[in-house]
């Protein structure tokens, strides 16, 4: 009964206090519509809009910046990722001076001392006004480290591997998947041409290609030739390099052909050196001697490799193959007399140069990367009309005796002579009248270190040369 009163009374007073609450809203909501009539009054419309607007996008913002996060981990489906090299060698260029944390090191085949980011801090770039942070993180998965080896180096293993994370504003996503990391990858790609030493590709014993660094010294810097012929070629090659898109709208292989021709000594070994280090790429001396049938020819071609320079010297006119008693790309040459005593031609027919010539074409066609192939001669009236078809050599460079400006370079290179001494003027009229090739006039400015000991030198060896060259009475 007690309780049953109690009960009563309370519900009574919650009916009460109900009512009061009401009346309380009542009194609040009067107050909110008075107080914003007030508003309304007091503050003008275009004022209330803007501050309105301006609130809302503070907050709208505030909910967007999500910070998204994305992991470029060292592995990519057991293979080693990419992205993470290029990321690895991007970054330390992308280091400011603040930046605290490094590690270096240095591997037998690099010059330089090389260097990498560690976890410790986190990397800041910018791209396209967009700011990107990186981290690298060491992760280790060690939980079967018990059948570890623990003399077996950190890396071979495989347990701990590292991760690069990369963290920016969500409404980059965008930029970020579609160019940032395109953009990393493209500058690690450059990175990497810059520091590639270029390979020489010879036939080796097992009629296989071995490769060693090609360490002839000749650039387009260095090479003697008149400044229009060397800049006329530079140009060359670089318009077929641009021009990937336009070969293959037109439907023809990416390639281009040389055709060095000149006398034993003018610089046509050197030029092919300083188009491989120019370009870049790969030379494959294709030394016909090591060919002994055709389909070892196709298979030696096959396995060349993209961005190459294949390379056969001293093609002759001949049907037939010919060959030669010593290998000879690449080697120097001291001796400016005709070097025809250097070959030792048998005939074959095991296979023929028109042979050679379709099955590169065949290969060229199949394949859609650029490919370069340097023809040498010293004898042009010699080769086979099918060499010269339209389409196979498409460039044909004589390289020839020595000239003035040609001479100017050389001069430069080997005896940092700069603009003009006072026998440059004896020497370029000595050159006008005798033939001496670019190769026996750098073996003259080897003698002496004193450049004006030298050239005066030089002076007396084109006199005597000319003495030499007069028709005797
Ligand atoms: N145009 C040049 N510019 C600079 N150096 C040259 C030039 N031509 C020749 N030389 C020098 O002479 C050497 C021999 O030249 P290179 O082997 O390039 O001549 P080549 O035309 O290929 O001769 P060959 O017909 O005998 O193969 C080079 O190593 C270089 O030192
Ligand atoms: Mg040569």
């Amino acid at each position: 009964m007690r309780s049953s009163m109690g009960t009563f009374s309370s519900s009574f007073t919650n009916v009460r206090s109900a009512s009061s609450w009401f009346e309380l809203y009542a009194a609040f909501s009067t107050f909110i519509m008075l107080l914003r009539s007030a508003i309304n009054d007091l503050i003008p419309q275009q004022v209330r809009s803007f501050v309105h607007s301006k609130l809302k996008a503070f907050f709208t913002s505030r909910q967007k910046s999500n910070v998204v996060s994305i992991q470029v981990a060292e592995l990519w489906d057991g293979h080693t990722n990419q992205l993470f090299q290029a990321v690895q060698e991007y970054l330390p260029t992308r280091i400011s001076q603040s930046y605290k944390s490094l590690k270096v090191g240095k591997l037998p085949k690099h010059k330089n001392i090389l260097m990498a980011v560690d976890g410790k801090q986190e990397v800041v770039d910018e791209f396209e006004n967009i700011t990107l942070k990186w981290k690298l993180v060491e992760q280790s998965s060690r939980k079967d480290s018990d059948n570890r080896d623990p003399l077996r180096p950190r890396k071979s293993t495989g347990f701990e591997r590292e991760s690069f994370y990369l963290t920016f504003d969500e409404k980059h996503r965008d930029v970020v998947m579609n160019k940032y990391l395109l953009h990393v990858l493209n500058a690690y790609q450059e990175m990497q041409a810059k520091q590639r030493t270029i390979k020489i590709h010879s036939i080796g014993g097992g009629r296989c290609w071995q490769k060693s660094d090609l360490t002839h010294p000749a650039s387009f810097k260095s090479l003697a030739l008149d400044p229009e012929q060397k800049q006329g070629i530079i140009d060359d090659l670089d318009r077929f390099l641009r021009r990937k898109e336009l070969y293959k709208k037109v439907g023809k292989p990416w390639k281009r052909g040389y055709l060095l021709y000149g006398p034993p000594g003018t610089g046509k070994s050197s030029l092919i050196a300083a188009m491989a280090d120019h370009l870049k790429f790969d030379v494959y001396d294709l030394e016909l001697t090591s060919v002994f049938s055709n389909s070892d020819l196709m298979r030696t071609l096959k396995e060349t490799s993209n961005r190459s320079i294949i390379v056969i010297e001293d093609i002759d006119c001949n049907r037939e193959v010919h060959v030669r008693s010593k290998p000879k790309a690449f080697s120097d040459s001291d001796s400016d007399s005709d070097n025809d005593h250097k070959h030792v031609q048998i005939k074959t027919n095991r296979f023929t140069l028109s042979g050679l010539l379709n099955y590169m074409d065949g290969l060229w066609s199949s394949g859609g990367e650029e490919r370069i192939l340097v023809f040498t001669t010293n004898h042009r009236e010699r080769i086979d009309p099918a060499l010269l078809r339209p389409g196979r050599m498409d460039m044909h460079i004589h390289l020839s005796f020595l000239t003035s400006k040609a001479f100017r370079i050389l001069a430069s290179n080997y005896l940092d002579v700069e603009g003009d001494h006072p026998l440059f003027q004896q020497i370029d009229d000595l050159l006008e009248k005798i033939q001496v090739t670019p190769a026996v006039v750098a073996e003259q400015l080897m003698r002496y270190e004193d450049p004006d000991v030298c050239l005066e030198e030089l002076v007396q060896f084109l006199q005597q040369k000319a003495k030499e060259s007069l028709p005797l009475d």
